[in-house]
């Protein structure tokens, strides 16, 4: 990469947010983008046009266009892995052959849905997916954000190890009418290998003909489910080049397609694909992730701010949260360069949050009078997903739209310990409606806002190799070849014996 010269837009002159609105009286048409669905506000950051100017220029020098052109033309972006990064070709937006073998295996996972719907499987009603990390989060968010209505079938998502998960989700399945989806990109991992197990052993003690017949394999490594005993029929491929914490559009969605139906699975990837051609298409002053990642730069890299805090002001997105400390920490949370070269700078900040209005009463004191400054994020729906009256959902909207401007207007007091200090920024993304599409757009948005973020910082964010020491260092402890220091040891035989 070019070398990137950041003076510009750390020397660029300082404002406090409510004097950057007297200054401009065109800022919220600037710094307000609508696109599939949703109102994106970035007029209560610190952004300007100037100064996304100069990030516009800091993205020319950091190869953004050229680093854009090559995920989506399937190149070997993942240079650590060396791999390409293709999840947009899942929602259609890549190189003909990925989009095509995409397809394919989309029709695959449709006529199996088709076939459980026909009972081939005898009468459906549980849906047990087990799955980890991406493999879980996505598909999670989906059937949790989006079955608020009703689904066709009940879906449990286990992940966790931890045995107490996996027997809630049990406790509530007719083992005779439940099929398991075993959800891995490698079919490698310990968590959902031992989930998987336990699940087949249930269904066998409760005299189930076949469990492993009613085994449904999502991966990308059909070989290892076959080794594992899923029948080839029965294995949903996705491909090698779809990174786990960007696969719900593969076939790890399959438990969202399979309670929501496959016209709204297609519909989320087609809200997404609109994202993608606005994020490879629009001028950086009127592109949304792009504009989301320049503030997230202008935060971390010059307010030295080591968090950022998103808030769905709506209950059916309270997953969105975890879903996006995956995305963004697990993507950009590294010290080096994709050439492996120390960062100078600091990388992702900490993704954390919750939902409104329930946070306001718990963590919101920090954000209005502690001493960091966090950049929030509101996420909040116009049409309410309730059928109460209308009150509930106006107090949701208020609350959501007074704390931004308490945050950015604080108020005087005498009392210092009854001031607010204000100027404290704030995005604020409005979805028209909670529907796939829209939410297709919103994941797609942040997928891209994460990208943006690593180019301009020159960091790979499709590998993890953070996440292995552990996993490594746990599988050797279970295997007795692991020599532990004091601490660990007397914790291990104090627990374990
Ligand atoms: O889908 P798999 O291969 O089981 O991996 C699950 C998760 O584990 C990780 O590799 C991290 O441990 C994630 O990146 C991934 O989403």
């Amino acid at each position: 990469m070019a070398a990137t010269d950041w003076t510009p837009i750390e020397s660029a002159p300082r404002a406090t947010l409510t004097e950057l609105f007297a200054a401009d009286t065109n800022r919220l048409e600037a710094l307000t983008v609508d696109l599939a669905g949703i109102h994106f506000d970035f007029a209560k950051t610190h952004l300007t046009p100037e100064l996304v100017a100069a990030f516009a220029t800091l993205a020319d020098q950091a190869g953004l266009a050229a680093k854009r052109d090559a995920l989506f033309g399937g190149e070997i972006v993942n240079v650590t892995e060396g791999r390409a990064v293709e999840h947009t070709a899942e929602r259609g937006e890549g190189s003909a052959a990925s989009v095509d073998r995409a397809r394919q295996q989309h029709a695959r996972m449709r006529a199996l849905i088709d076939a459980i719907e026909g009972e081939a499987f005898g009468p459906v009603q549980h849906v047990l997916h087990i799955g980890i990390g991406g493999s879980a989060l996505g598909p999670d968010l989906l059937v949790d954000a989006l079955g608020n209505d009703g689904v066709r079938y009940d879906v449990a998502i286990v992940s966790n190890v931890d045995g107490v998960a996996l027997e809630t989700a049990l406790d509530q399945f007719d083992p005779h009418a439940t099929i398991i989806a075993v959800a891995s990109k490698t079919f490698t991992t310990t968590e959902t290998l031992l989930n998987a197990e336990s699940a087949l052993a249930w269904m066998a003690e409760a005299g189930v003909d076949d469990p492993y017949g009613r085994v449904i394999a999502l991966t990308a490594a059909p070989e290892k489910a076959m080794e594992w005993g899923v029948d080839e029929t029965r294995i949903l491929p996705f491909s090698d080049s779809v990174g786990g914490r960007y696969s719900l559009w593969s076939s790890i969605g399959f438990p969202a397609a399979m309670a929501l139906g496959y016209e709204a699975f297609e519909e989320l990837l087609e809200g997404a694909a609109e994202m993608d051609r606005h994020f490879r298409f629009t001028d950086p002053a009127k592109n949304a992730p792009v504009l989301a990642a320049f503030a997230d730069l202008y935060y971390t890299q010059v307010r030295g701010c080591a968090t950022r805090a998103v808030f769905a002001y709506d209950e059916r997105l309270r997953l969105l949260p975890d879903y996006l400390q995956q995305l963004e920490m697990e993507s950009n949370g590294k010290a080096v360069t994709a050439q492996g070269v120390p960062l100078d700078r600091p990388s992702a900040p900490i993704t954390w949050g919750g939902v409104g209005t329930d946070a306001q009463h718990a963590v919101f004191q920090l954000l209005h009078q502690g001493t960091h400054l966090v950049p929030v994020e509101f996420v909040a729906v116009t049409e309410p997903g309730d059928g109460l009256a209308e009150a509930h959902h106006r107090q949701l909207l208020l609350n959501a739209f007074a704390q931004g401007a308490a945050l950015m207007q604080g108020r005087a007091n005498e009392d210092a310990a009854r001031a607010y200090p204000g100027d404290r920024p704030s995005a604020t993304l409005l979805l028209e409606t909670l529907d796939p599409r829209t939410l297709g757009a919103l994941i797609a948005f942040y997928e891209h806002r994460t990208f943006v973020n690593a180019a301009l910082l020159d960091i790979n964010p499709f590998d993890q190799f953070g996440v292995e020491l552990g996993k490594e260092m746990a599988k050797a402890a279970d295997a007795g070849d692991m020599v532990f220091d004091a601490s660990t040891a007397a914790l291990i035989e104090r627990a374990l014996g």
